[in-house]
């Protein structure tokens, strides 16, 4: 039994847009793709948006995770609309770069990270990965924890943003009332 706690993000495949035939039709798709801000889409689709930080720790990840550095700095959270968890979000930053923006990191506590990511041009958002999660897996066990059925295969994807010559990784799980309310938009 895969023990349901932090970190729930794990090595997961991902892959570029183009070598996936199935993606999603949008506007799923459309939101996957999408190289603004997240957390400002999310904002107009609900009355009261809160993000829930499951956990946030240094750790030495596997060599497919961790992109070259010692250690890494792991932010996951829920991004929760209206009180319905839409998004499970893990952020992966090398030391290197904590430590040259450690207080904007480590002080963000509750606020989106993408208020400091789209704040200065000084972050440039870089390429896209997809990826799509079978029921077996563990995030898929936290949607079930968090009375999220999945039914259907779970749709995420994956960003690298450069600052200076770093580069860190803020991945987005879409959990299953995501999926469902954005079919419906
Ligand atoms: C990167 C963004 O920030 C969002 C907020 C996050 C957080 O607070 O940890 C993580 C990923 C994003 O869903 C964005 O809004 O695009």
């Amino acid at each position: 039994m895969t023990r349901l706690s932090f970190p729930y993000g794990e090595s997961i495949e991902w892959f570029s847009p183009e070598q996936i035939s199935n993606l999603p039709a949008p506007p799923l798709k459309d939101w996957l793709l999408s190289t603004c801000s997240l957390t400002q889409k999310l904002k107009k689709q609900c009355a009261h948006f809160e993000v829930k930080i499951l956990g946030e720790d240094t750790l030495s990840l596997q060599p497919e995770d961790s992109f070259g550095s010692e250690t890494i700095w792991v932010r996951e959270v829920l991004l929760i609309l209206d009180g319905t968890p839409w998004i499970f979000a893990r952020t992966l930053i090398p030391g290197r770069l904590l430590e040259k923006k450690q207080q904007e990191f480590l002080g963000l506590g509750v606020r989106p990270l993408g208020e400091l990511l789209y704040s200065t041009d000084a972050f440039i958002p870089g390429r896209i990965e997809v990826a799509h999660f079978e029921a077996c897996c563990k995030i898929a066990k936290l949607a079930e924890s968090l009375q999220q059925d999945v039914t259907q295969p779970l749709w995420g994807r994956r960003r690298y943003f450069q600052y200076d010559n770093e580069q860190l990784i803020v991945s987005e799980v879409f959990l299953p009332a995501a999926q469902q309310a954005i079919a419906k938009l």
